[in-house]
């Protein structure tokens, strides 16, 4: 009798133990040089600065910066006649250097210089007496250029762009001509994407080092055209002094846990999904089936048996499980829970959420799992704050957060607002959208940035749910499984690839894009 319960014991450590919150080792420490990094034009001016200040010239910096951009040109256009209109700072600077190298290269090329030389730093002085050739009337580089580059404003735009500025980004917007933009599209904000007045409608987008959150924040991403990224002799070093906490989402920020040689089902996991009523079931088994393709070993939908009962003319794989929640937590393998799709905004929805996160389950909150907090936010924020929120992911939409979060000052970008949200909440918030961004409670900020438009489909924000629940369970921590699930998510949707997908089409592509992800 004792050896068989030894043997039982033995066989329990094996298949449960350590399953319920097992973390993978996180990789963020190791991001701070990461190119996923994003600066903002401040973080970016103290970069060059640190970088000026360890010996470099900026000369030199202006010199890379230009070759970067003309290379990029050579590369992707033919040679042809080139505007190159340059503003009054350093962002102008480049561009007389980009001049220089075509002109040097062969191309022909015009300049319009919108500025005053002795008001140019000594850098980009050097760089126009290099170039030394007559301006051109504004006009005429207008006419008679096939190719415009704009040099106006990069990281140094600090106000709204009005009157002569404004007049002519819009008019080389209207030249329908291609434009490169060296760092950003002039009149882009480089730290939230806002257009300030005017902006440049580029082909591309040559920047430098780090790119910026306005490349993939919108309307700045659609702004940018191509983004390119090229290294002008900023040293890395300086990175950790600057200490940057936004990041650029991509598979190199976290590590889905690999399948063992081992491993068995329970090991990676069993996800439960609450139904919907009888007749609001189908969001709900749309995460259900997200987070089994994601790779939960079990998932299982619960909820009332009516509604049980229409689920089970529905699935196959996925199991039901009629007993009351109070019942399900006891058991430790249920180690992570999608609450909210299709499930009713009610008091026993809120009593679910509040249980879930006292049993310190990974879990995913959406749509009426928010919803039902709209009254009374706090309880649920000092909830996750008692009991911890490093496995919790809150995924409303625009509407959801205004309500839980309350609307914010417009000009907070979504950067500011998710941070914010994910520091009042203690949880992750995955802010959804046509730009989506994700926040963790310590101020980590993470842009997703692959999501095309045939997204905006019913039932797409249940399969991400599905998703991250189904990431949440195989191990990953609340931020990773978010990132992750985000980015495959959008994954998903490019991979499918064109109109008339619906929401099962993003559950059909997961093998795929989990292999792609796969490293
Ligand atoms: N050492 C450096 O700082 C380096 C900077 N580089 C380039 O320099 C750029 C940044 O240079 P700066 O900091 O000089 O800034 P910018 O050249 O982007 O713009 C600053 C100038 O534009 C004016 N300005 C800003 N907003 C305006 C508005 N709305 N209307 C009218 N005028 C406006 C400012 O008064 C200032 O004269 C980067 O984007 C990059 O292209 C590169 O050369 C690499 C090295
Ligand atoms: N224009 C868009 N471009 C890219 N992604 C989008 C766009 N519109 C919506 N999405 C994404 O589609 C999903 C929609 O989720 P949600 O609003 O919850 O819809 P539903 O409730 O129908 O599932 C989110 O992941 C969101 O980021
Ligand atoms: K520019």
């Amino acid at each position: 009798m004792k050896v068989r319960r030894e043997v039982l014991s033995r066989l329990h450590r094996l298949f449960y133990d350590g399953n319920r919150h097992r973390e993978y080792a996180s990789i963020w420490a190791m991001k701070t040089e990461s190119l996923n990094l994003l600066l903002s034009p401040d973080e970016m001016a103290e970069a060059d600065r640190l970088t000026i200040q360890k010996g470099v010239p900026e000369f030199e910096l202006m010199q890379n910066a230009g070759q970067v951009v003309a290379d990029y040109v050579r590369v992707n256009f033919s040679p042809c006649t080139v505007g190159v209109v340059c503003g009054p700072g350093n962002n102008g600077g480049d561009g007389f250097v980009v001049a220089r190298l075509l002109r040097d290269a062969g191309w022909f090329v015009k300049l319009t210089f919108m500025g005053a030389r002795d008001r140019l730093g000594e850098a980009a002085r050097q760089h126009l007496d290099l170039w030394g050739a007559e301006d051109s009337p504004i006009n005429d580089l207008l006419d008679e250029c096939d190719l415009l580059i704009d040099g106006l404003f990069g990281a140094g735009l600090d106000r709204d762009v009005v009157g002569t500025f404004a007049e002519l980004i819009k008019r080389m917007n209207r030249t329908r001509k291609p434009i490169v933009a060296i760092d950003m599209p002039s009149g882009i904000d480089g730290a939230t994407g806002a257009v300030r007045g005017a902006a440049i409608r580029a082909v591309a987008s040559v920047s430098f080092f780090r790119l910026k959150p306005g490349h993939f924040l919108l309307p700045g991403k659609s702004y940018c055209g191509d983004v390119h990224l090229g290294q002008i002799g900023i040293l890395d070093a300086v990175l950790p002094r600057i200490g940057g906490k936004v990041w650029h989402n991509g598979p190199d920020l976290w590590q889905i846990p690999p399948y063992e040689a081992q491993g068995h089902k329970y090991s990676r996991g069993h996800c439960l999904v609450l139904s919907g009523d009888a007749l609001s079931g189908g969001a709900a088994r749309l995460s259900a089936m997200a987070a089994l393709r994601s790779g939960a070993g079990l998932v299982s939908l619960f909820g009332d048996k009516a509604a049980l009962e229409v689920q089970a003319h529905h699935v196959t794989e996925i199991m039901l499980k009629p007993a009351p929640l109070e019942k399900l937590l006891q058991d430790e393998r249920f180690n992570s829970l999608v609450l909210g799709p299709g499930a009713g905004v009610t008091n026993a929805l809120r009593d679910k959420v509040l249980s879930t996160i006292a049993a310190q389950r990974g879990c995913v909150l959406d749509a009426d799992a928010l919803m039902a907090f709209e009254s009374d936010p706090k309880s649920l924020f000092d909830h996750i704050h008692r009991y911890g929120g490093d496995n919790i992911v809150l995924t409303p939409h625009g509407g959801e957060f205004a309500r839980l979060f309350g609307k914010m000052d417009e000009a907070e970008s979504k950067i500011e607002m998710v941070r914010i949200a994910a520091e009042a909440s203690g949880a992750q918030v995955l802010l959804k959208g046509a730009d989506t961004v994700i926040g963790a409670p310590d101020g980590r900020v993470v842009i997703n940035s692959n999501a095309p438009a045939i997204l905006a489909t019913a039932g797409s924000g249940d399969v991400l749910a599905g998703i991250i629940g189904g990431m949440l369970a195989r191990g990953m921590s609340g931020i990773d499984a978010a990132c992750g699930g985000a980015f495959i998510h959008g994954a998903c949707a490019q991979g499918f690839g064109k109109e008339g997908m619906i929401a099962s089409d993003l559950v059909a592509k997961l093998p795929e894009v989990l292999m792609a992800v796969d490293k």
